[in-house]
């Protein structure tokens, strides 16, 4: 198990990293969610001793700081462009680093890279230079990988093949921590979410958590739309507009009810909406930062 407890990572005198604690769990598939520049990558390379910070980061109980990487012999890793030697083929990259042939032609396979693995890395396109790292990520049995935007540059059947291949190593227990911008690929795999925006975590929970908290939307339709818009923006309420309809959140049902009541106006439909995980992220860096506006 990875385990992070107040980490800050420091670049130059700036603080990166605030405060930054969450766990991953063996054989779970964290999704290490945010905006650009929220500071995905820059946890991952903490992770990995490759910067400056304070707090505690252990690994299977052993601590990992900038100058001891010893806990990180059983971790595979593939942060922003993979470290791949372009006049080597493909095998000879993945040697460089294998220590079992057999586990090492088990992935080439899985991967799918039979047809180019002897070719020289340099003739490789963005989307074989992606699952050369990630191949690279995969070898000596990892207990975790730690995988930034691994789906980049990978064509629909590599990032089908790419999905199975995380679910098959989580389920014999190694764990994930992956950031990707394509959150719909991800939900495919992932059985947790940290989401981070600044920094700093705002949600840290199972994805069935991050569902339900989130999942309290209620679409609102009226006799008289112009007048509900008015009357809601009159006492305050948040909503947002969609198409013909207005999206409010559960707390806000019983205050508008009487709003509704007081004004005269008939509600004609309300239900819950089923948003997208996409929207779930949206909604929650959005929420996060009306929070911190009002601080
Ligand atoms: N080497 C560096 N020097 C100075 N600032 C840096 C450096 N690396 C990262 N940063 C800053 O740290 C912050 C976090 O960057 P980071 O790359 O970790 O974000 P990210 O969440 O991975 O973003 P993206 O989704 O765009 O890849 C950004 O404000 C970035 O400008």
């Amino acid at each position: 198990m990875l385990e992070l407890s107040n980490v800050n990572t420091f670049i130059g005198r700036r603080k990166i990293i605030n405060n930054v604690s969450f766990t991953v769990k063996d054989g779970s598939v964290v999704g290490l969610i945010g905006p650009n520049g929220a500071g995905k990558t820059t946890i991952m390379k903490t992770i990995l001793g490759l910067t400056k910070f304070t707090g505690v980061i252990t690994l299977n109980g052993k601590e990992i700081t900038e100058n001891n990487h010893s806990p990180l012999t059983k971790v595979g890793a593939l942060i922003e462009h993979p470290a791949i030697y372009p006049f080597l083929t493909g095998l000879e990259n993945l040697k460089l680093y294998s220590s079992n042939k057999i586990d090492m032609m088990n992935i080439v396979e899985q991967l799918k890279m039979n047809a180019y693995i002897d070719l020289k890395a340099k003739g490789y396109s963005l989307g074989m230079k992606q699952k050369l790292g990630i191949a690279i990520a995969l070898l000596n049995k990892p207990r975790l990988v730690i995988l930034d935007e691994p789906m980049n540059g990978l064509d629909i059947e590599a990032t089908i093949l790419v999905r199975k291949i995380i679910k098959q190593y989580s389920s014999s227990g190694t764990s994930f921590l992956i950031s990707s911008h394509i959150l719909g690929e991800l939900e495919k795999v992932m059985t947790a979410v940290v989401l981070i925006s600044d920094g700093r975590v705002i949600t840290n929970c199972s994805i069935e958590e991050f569902e339900k908290i989130n999942n309290q939307q209620y679409q609102l339709y009226t006799e008289n739309m112009p007048k509900t818009l008015q009357s809601l923006n009159d006492y305050n309420i948040n909503f947002s507009q969609s198409s013909n309809h207005i999206v409010v959140s559960r707390g806000a049902l019983s205050s508008i009810q009487k709003i509704l009541y007081q004004n005269n106006i008939l509600l004609l439909e309300l239900k819950l909406q089923q948003p997208s995980f996409e929207d779930l992220v949206v909604t929650s860096l959005k929420n996060h930062r009306g929070s911190q506006d009002e601080k």
